[in-house]
């Protein structure tokens, strides 16, 4: 006798954070929005998340940033369960769980990783038959960077960003992180970048082929120098720490230096593992950040670790 298929009582999904190899910014448009042309890379620096069935809906964040994140409707992995329930027509509560590892407002697409484990997620739990772009548009109403989160790897985010093509890239690439707790709102970050170039003629952008020739040919040399964050100035200009932290790393031999997105996070290539291990234990001698994280990328997109079918 088959044992019964039990329908999940919950679903634990794995998902990365990114870091941008290449954000060019261009002007606002009437929607208030930038349109962009950057080049998104996952790293595994992950959060995961756990969605069960509840009596009543619920958001629970552990791990060392829980404090700055928001329990209630305004959370992001409880919005995005909130649009697959309205898409699948369910009713059932769940409780979220956010074991969270991604700096909160530090431009490395925290929020956003959850929105994105918890679509698919809830997808699993309720064994919706949502298709793969229902839940890429569900995606990209959540938030400008979230359907890259559902893709992983590296890809070339267009319009706000949310228009991800995938781009092929060799080898691994090793990067630290020096993380800022205080964090910096996007918006502020993208309002500045509005003020410091106000009387320049701002082109549409366009990806750059250096940066390409580089992902394809898994060169870090070439990809050292074709990184680039038409961002780093407001976000600076924000944060005054962050030149000394980029100089640090710079001094104590990193290949390269970029700030995350809008930031704060500053994220440094290495040349190998043991490269990025040595960065690691200098930065945080010289104290020039309030925490320091190596990761891996490419790393894989937002996926489902297991089904927890516990009765
Ligand atoms: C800056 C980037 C670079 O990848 O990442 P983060 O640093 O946030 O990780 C993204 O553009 C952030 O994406 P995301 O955080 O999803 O932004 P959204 O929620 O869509 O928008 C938040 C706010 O950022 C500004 N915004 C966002 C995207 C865009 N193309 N132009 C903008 O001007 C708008 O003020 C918007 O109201
Ligand atoms: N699940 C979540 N994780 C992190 N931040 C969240 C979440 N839900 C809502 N937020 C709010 O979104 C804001 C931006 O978060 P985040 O996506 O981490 O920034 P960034 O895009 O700079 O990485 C935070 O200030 C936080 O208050």
């Amino acid at each position: 006798m088959s044992a019964a298929i039990l329908p999940p009582r919950g679903v634990v999904a794995r998902v990365p954070a990114k870091v941008n190899l290449e954000l060019r910014v261009g002007p606002r448009r009437a929607d208030g929005f930038h349109a962009l042309s950057t080049v998104y890379h996952a790293v595994d620096l992950t959060d995961e998340i756990t969605v069960e069935s509840a009596e009543e809906w619920g958001v629970t964040v552990l791990g060392p940033y829980a404090g700055r994140v928001p329990t209630d409707e305004s959370n992001l992995a409880m919005r995005a369960a909130r649009a697959v329930a309205a898409l699948a027509d369910v009713d059932e509560p769940v409780h979220i769980t956010i074991d969270k590892s991604i700096p909160v407002a530090g431009g490395m697409a925290g929020g956003s990783a959850d929105a994105a484990g918890t679509l698919l997620a809830c997808d699993s739990l309720w064994q919706t038959d949502l298709s793969r772009s229902d839940l890429e548009e569900a995606a990209a109403e959540l938030g400008s960077d979230v359907p890259f989160l559902l893709t992983g790897g590296t890809a070339i985010g267009s319009g706000r960003g949310e228009q991800v093509v995938p781009v092929l890239t060799q080898g691994t690439f090793h990067w630290v992180f020096a993380l800022h707790h205080s964090g910096l709102s996007t918006a502020d970050v993208y309002a500045e970048c509005d003020r410091l170039r106000a009387d320049e003629d701002v082109p549409v952008p366009e990806p750059s082929g250096e940066l390409m020739t580089a992902l394809r040919a898994g060169d870090v040399d070439q990809l050292a120098s074709a990184l680039m964050n038409d961002l780093e100035p407001a976000a600076c200009s924000l944060d005054s720490t962050l030149r000394k932290t980029m100089a640090a790393g710079l001094t104590h031999g990193a290949l390269a230096t970029t700030v995350s997105g809008s930031g704060p996070t500053v994220a440094f290539l290495a040349r190998d593992k043991a490269a990025a291990l040595d960065l690691m234990v200098s930065l945080s001698a010289d104290g020039v950040a309030d925490d320091v994280v190596h990761a891996r990328g490419p790393a894989a997109g937002a996926h489902i670790l297991n089904d927890i079918t516990v009765r």
